[in-house]
Formats: C-alpha cells, structure tokens, sequence
C-alpha cells in the first residue's frame, strides 16, 4: 500500500452518495433508542448484537436491517439517527450527502411518513447549518413489496415533495427487475425529480441495463455486474452515467470475495464515473474513510485515481454546477500543493 496517499483519505473534501440512514444504526444506538422507547430486543448486549452482523448475502443482510430499525419511533429517533451519522461524516471531511431513508419498511411498522421526513430533514438542515454539510434526501422504495405499495407511499408522499430530492430503489434484487417499477419511475421522472436505483449487485447486467434505459435513471447504486457486459460498459462509458460503488458492504455481502477482486479498477480504466460509499456503515465494518482505506491496501490505486475518486464524488453528486467545481477545484489544489 502506498501509505502517503492515507492523509490523502482525511484531508480531500468528500461527498457520499449512496448511504441508507437506516444503515448507519449502530448496535449502541440499537440499545439506547430500545431502551427509551421500552422496546426488548432479542439480543442480551450490544456484542451479541454485533455478532449477528455476519452475512452470506443480500437477504440475510436486509432480514437484520429491517430487524434492527424497529427500534425507531419518534420522529426524535430519525432525528438522533441522523445527527449521529452526520457528525461522523464531519469528522471524515464528507461535505456533501446524498441519503436514502426506506419509509415502506417504517410505514408498515405504523410509524408515519411526517415522523420519519420531519425528523431526517430537520436533522440534515442543523447539519448544513452547524457543521457545513450540504445534502440532498432520497426516498427509496423497496424493489420486494408491489407496484402498488410504492404508488401508494409516493401518493402518501405529496404533502412532504418540497423535502425529497430524488427517487431510490433498494431491497431484495433477484426477482425483482427494474421494470416492475418502469411506470412508478415514469411518474418520478414526469415529477421532476432525479432517480437511481440500486442494480447489478446481486442481480444481473440486464437488471442494470433496465433501469438505464427503461427507468431513464440519473445514477446507478452498486453496478457491479455490469462489467460483465461490454455493450453496457460502453453505453455507461459514454453517458458518463455514475455508479456508486460500496465495496466494504460488497465484501460483507460477498459480492466480491476478497476486495483484491473488486471491480473499482476496471471499471475506472474504463473511463466510467464510479464513486466510492459506504452504503449501510454500522453493519458493514466502516463508514467512508474506512472504505477508501480499505480499497489502497488491496488494490493498487494510484495518487492520479484517487483524487479522481474523490473529483468523481462531486461530480456524480445532484449539486448545481458551480458548487461541483468549487468542490473539485479543492480537491485538485490539495492534490498540487501536496508533495508528491
Ligand atoms: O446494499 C443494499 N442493497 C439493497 N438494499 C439495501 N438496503 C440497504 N442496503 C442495501
Ligand atoms: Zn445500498
């Protein structure tokens, strides 16, 4: 590992674009939220809870994640949740987050889409206020429940559009394409809102292929398996169609086996515009610093690849022009004034 490249890592201006807010629960907020809102949880500690943070896969992952935010209730419970998370990103120099929330998987446990919205949006904009971090908040619609389901919650979502960004798409991938949601998209779109979804983690290159151009999407989250399509790699190519890739989450999933095998290289060296994110850090073993360190020790990243990735970031972001290359312009100055 070229280690003059770690303070690189600390000091580059950063921006995460695919982060589940639920995702960063961490096992002690688990506790803490159970105990206020005097709720048993199955597990005797905050180890115990952790242990069961081992996966085979996707699924095993989500049945753990669905499990673990029933502890949130109260809209001072999103609230927590994401003012921890954001002063975490603080301390890594993230500048820039763009997150999803699941509001199906909380409308189903009784907890009101306001709860939800007001207690994330009020947290982001403290945290654009106090510590300088600007965001952008994407609903995401879980990919295993019906068509239906979702019209209803972007129905139920009407009243609160002025907060919400963008449209995701997450969950259980296999068996469920894209194209079960192309006319729940269409209205996204018609809307006026910018989409992603998530495509090619588990699920195959014609998954990705689908939501580029049936679903029209602005960004795909994981991509992966579209290396295994040359057509598909050159369309992204030429599109410049970003990715945001997650690779600590895609060895705790077993996407890749070791991260020595991560696609992040050759997807780069084939000029398409990857990011690097942390996607759901309290259970995968890092937040984004983690993630960007864990990539130079297995893979042999150049200086030149990551100020790249960290330009990339920006670049993929939904910030107004000017903002990207204020950002960008830092980055390129750090990288120059640095010694080589
Ligand atoms: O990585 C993921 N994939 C699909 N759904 C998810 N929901 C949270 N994280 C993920
Ligand atoms: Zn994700």
């Amino acid at each position: 590992m070229d280690t003059t490249l770690l303070p690189f890592i600390e000091q580059m201006p950063k921006a995460e674009l695919h982060l589940h807010i639920e995702g960063s629960l961490e096992p002690e907020m688990v506790f803490a939220l159970a105990c206020r809102n005097g709720l048993q949880l199955p597990y005797p500690d905050v180890a115990s809870l952790r242990q069961a943070y081992d996966f085979s896969n996707l699924q095993e992952f989500l049945d753990v994640y669905y499990a673990g935010m029933a502890v949130l209730r109260t809209r001072q419970d999103f609230y927590d949740l994401t003012w921890a998370y954001l002063q975490r990103a603080q301390q890594e120099r993230i500048v820039h987050v763009e997150i999803f929330f699941d509001p199906q998987a909380h409308l189903e446990r009784g907890i009101p889409l306001a709860t939800q919205i007001d207690g994330i949006h009020a947290a982001l904009e403290d945290g654009q206020r106090q510590l300088g971090i600007s965001f952008r908040l994407i609903l995401s619609f879980l990919r295993h429940l019906s068509e239906e389901s979702a019209f209803q919650t972007l129905e139920q979502a009407m009243p609160y559009l002025n907060r919400i960004d963008g449209f995701g798409l997450d969950s259980s991938e296999v068996g469920h394409p894209p194209e079960k949601f192309a006319r729940l998209f269409a209205r996204c779109r018609q809307l006026g809102f910018k989409i992603c979804v998530h495509a090619g983690e588990e699920g195959p290159p014609d998954y990705v292929q689908q939501a580029v151009n049936l679903l029209q999407v602005d960004r795909i989250d994981h991509g992966n398996r579209a290396l295994e399509d040359e057509a598909l790699l050159v369309q992204l190519a030429a599109r410049q169609i970003p990715l945001t890739l997650c690779p600590l989450s895609n060895l705790k999933l077993h996407v890749v086996q070791q991260l020595q095998q991560h696609p992040l290289l050759k997807l780069l060296q084939r000029g398409l515009l990857v990011t690097i994110n942390s996607d759901d850090p309290a259970y995968f073993g890092g937040y984004l610093s983690a993630n960007y360190r864990a990539l130079l020790e297995h893979l042999p990243i150049s200086r030149e690849q990551l100020r790249q990735l960290a330009c990339n970031s920006f670049t993929a972001s939904w910030l107004p022009a000017e903002d990207k290359a204020v950002w960008i312009g830092r980055i390129n100055q750090l990288f120059a004034s640095a010694p080589a």
